[in-house]
């Protein structure tokens, strides 16, 4: 079959300075693949790049089929493809129903024709999705009241609104404990499989890589190191080489 996502000989510059050199890169439909590598790597930059967040990106991104390596970031995602954001300060102050709310508004696509019928659909759908990633407790909280455990779960279901066929998480359990991130991922990973989604991630622990990913690429200074599963990755030397060699 082919891939769901293809990557071929991604550039991308800021200035002088090459930050990803000549990826190649293919994601197969349904996958959980993890992105690995010490920081500098070119991670987060690659991640911009499939969600059509940086210009001059050089070389061909092609998803569905389709060239998307130029495309802005609202047709990327209109096309399929999801990205995790950081909820912006001015929605701290509401729910995470009201946040999840919005959410599923904006995912519709009729923000501009909002009706009582569609806010009490979308108000319906929300309380759904807050049960789904294990919030239906904290509905009514402030966003800015949950624990950052939270706030990231809320973050994931605010993307999951949208239906995207692929996810992108950069660093979803940054900052948080060891148990939370075991959990987190976890249900990022029931609820992406159940969905019938495909995952694409960036973290730093490699535990948590071992156990959810399928595929594992490993990036080093702009370049990909190496690709494979997770028990090849962990028997990989040249990556034990970067890992244990004080780069990281
Ligand atoms: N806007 C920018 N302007 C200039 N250089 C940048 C910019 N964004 C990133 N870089 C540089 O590009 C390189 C790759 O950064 P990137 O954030 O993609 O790495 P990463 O692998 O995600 O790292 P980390 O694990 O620390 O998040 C780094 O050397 C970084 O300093």
């Amino acid at each position: 079959m082919s891939p769901l996502l293809s990557a071929r000989q991604v550039r991308k510059a800021y200035g002088s300075f090459v930050a990803l050199n000549n990826i190649d890169f293919d994601l197969a439909r349904g996958e959980r693949h993890a992105l690995i590598g010490p920081n500098g790597a070119g991670k987060s930059t690659f991640i911009a790049c499939i969600a059509g967040q940086l210009p001059g990106v050089e070389g061909s991104i092609r998803f569905k089929g389709d060239e998307v390596a130029r495309l802005l970031p609202a047709e990327v995602a209109k096309r399929g493809i999801g990205r995790t954001f950081q909820i912006s300060r001015a929605f701290l102050q509401m729910s995470a129903l009201e946040n999840m709310t919005a959410a599923f508004i904006i995912a519709s696509g009729r923000w501009a024709s909002l009706s009582r019928a569609l806010l009490a659909e979308a108000e319906d759908r929300a309380g759904g999705m807050l049960a789904t990633v294990g919030l239906a407790a904290r509905a009514g909280s402030r966003v800015a009241d949950l624990s950052l455990g939270d706030r990231k779960r809320l973050e994931f279901g605010m993307v999951l609104a949208g239906d995207p066929d692929l996810l992108l998480l950069d660093e979803p359990t940054a900052g948080m404990s060891i148990k939370e991130r075991h959990h987190l991922m976890e249900l990022v990973a029931t609820r992406a499989e159940e969905a019938g989604k495909t995952l694409l991630f960036v973290e730093h622990d490699i535990d948590v890589v071992l156990k959810i990913a399928q595929r594992v690429t490993v990036m080093v200074r702009g370049a990909v190191l190496a690709a494979g599963t997770p028990v090849e990755i962990a028997a990989n030397a040249q990556v034990q080489a970067v890992y244990l060699g004080g780069h990281h």
